[in-house]
């Protein structure tokens, strides 16, 4: 897809915020200091329209992107930052659910996980999360070019088997670095738009 407009339209907190205007929307999630925010840099070719930083855990709401007019994504804060207080935990579990039990706009969920480690806890509790409310998952795994290409299909592999993915799901292997692998999550992705 050729992205000619990308807009940040609200920082939400709470569902009375949400776009009303019921354009299709994929959600982003995936743990703090992943690799979120160059993800999506990359695949609109924005330098910074999603902040990229370096103090994880800071981002505490959801951000619509609205992209060519079209569709929205949904960039839900990071978890599994050990420093956050448990009302901040809190917090952040009560806008998840109220963001995935109810938005019927939210066509696919896009986790983003860090292709060279084992998927952590958190990853495989949030793929668990996004798959209770039924819905399809697209897992990025990025950082590729951390990793020596001979090692890219046991890397992969772990990804499965540690997330125990469903048959319906795909991961991708990517780099915001290079860009490969931009090409086969835009194919992805269009299927749902
Ligand atoms: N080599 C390499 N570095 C990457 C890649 N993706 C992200 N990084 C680096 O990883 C760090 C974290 O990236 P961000 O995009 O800020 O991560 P984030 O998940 O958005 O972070 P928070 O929003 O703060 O939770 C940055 O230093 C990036 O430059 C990649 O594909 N390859």
């Amino acid at each position: 897809m050729k992205v000619n407009k990308a807009e940040i339209v609200i920082s939400a907190v709470s569902p009375k915020q949400y776009p009303q205007d019921r354009l299709s929307e994929i959600a982003l999630a995936g743990r703090s200091n992943v690799g979120k925010s160059s993800f999506i840099n990359r695949l609109i070719h924005r330098k910074n329209l999603a902040r990229t930083s370096s103090k994880p855990g800071k981002t505490q709401t959801l951000n619509f992107y609205r992209i060519n007019e079209k569709f929205y994504f949904v960039d839900v804060p990071g978890y599994g930052y050990a420093k956050v207080s448990k009302k901040e935990r809190e917090k952040w579990g009560k806008m998840m659910e109220e963001y995935f039990a109810l938005r019927d706009t939210l066509k696919l969920a896009t986790l983003i996980i860090d292709i060279r480690h084992k998927p952590t806890d958190d990853d495989v509790m949030m793929y668990e999360f996004l798959k209770h409310y039924q819905l399809p998952v697209l897992v990025v795994a990025t950082k590729l070019d951390k990793i020596p290409k001979n090692k890219k299909s046991a890397h992969l592999e772990q990804v499965i088997q540690t997330l125990d993915l469903d048959p319906e799901d795909t991961v991708i292997p990517f780099s915001s670095e290079t860009g490969e692998g931009k090409e086969d999550v835009w194919h992805y992705l269009e299927q749902y738009l």
